[in-house]
């Protein structure tokens, strides 16, 4: 009812918050849009589930989000996929691995310092009782 919306919309803004400052660090522009699978023929062949920041953006405008730890497992798909489809130790391959290391370093800090966990508790009890 009126007080569920109210903690989905807290969670909203809270996640654009977050998803907003990764768009915008310049070491994660990898991660920013879909990779072009025009230009990656054999993307798909690698990865099943291709995920980006602006498709999380969506994801979050759309309310398909009911706790952070859906935002969170989205970003660990971004994570997997760039360490699955760049494995080699060639240079450009470790740096995407660097960073996609580093993205998960950076939103579980974020979430440990800036999410209360007391709000999160009571965003999957809702997300339960929907
Ligand atoms: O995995 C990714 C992105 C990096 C994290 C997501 N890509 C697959 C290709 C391999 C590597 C070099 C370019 O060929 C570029 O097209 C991609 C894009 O980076």
């Amino acid at each position: 009812a009126k007080y569920e919306s109210n903690v989905f919309r807290e969670l909203r803004i809270f996640l654009r918050d977050v998803i907003n400052r990764l768009m915008s660090d310049r070491k994660f522009c990898c991660f920013v849009k879909p990779v072009n699978l025009d230009e990656v023929t054999d993307y798909l062949d690698v990865v099943t589930t291709p995920m980006d920041f602006s498709t999380i953006a969506d994801k979050i405008d759309d309310g398909s989000y009911t706790s952070a730890a859906q935002f969170v497992a989205d970003i660990q798909i971004i994570v997997n996929n760039a360490l699955k489809y760049n494995p080699v130790s060639d240079p450009l391959s470790k740096a995407v691995r660097h960073r996609a290391f580093m993205l998960k370093d950076t939103v579980d800090s974020i979430i440990d310092k800036e999410l209360d966990s007391d709000f999160e508790k009571t965003c999957e009890e809702l997300k339960e009782s929907r």
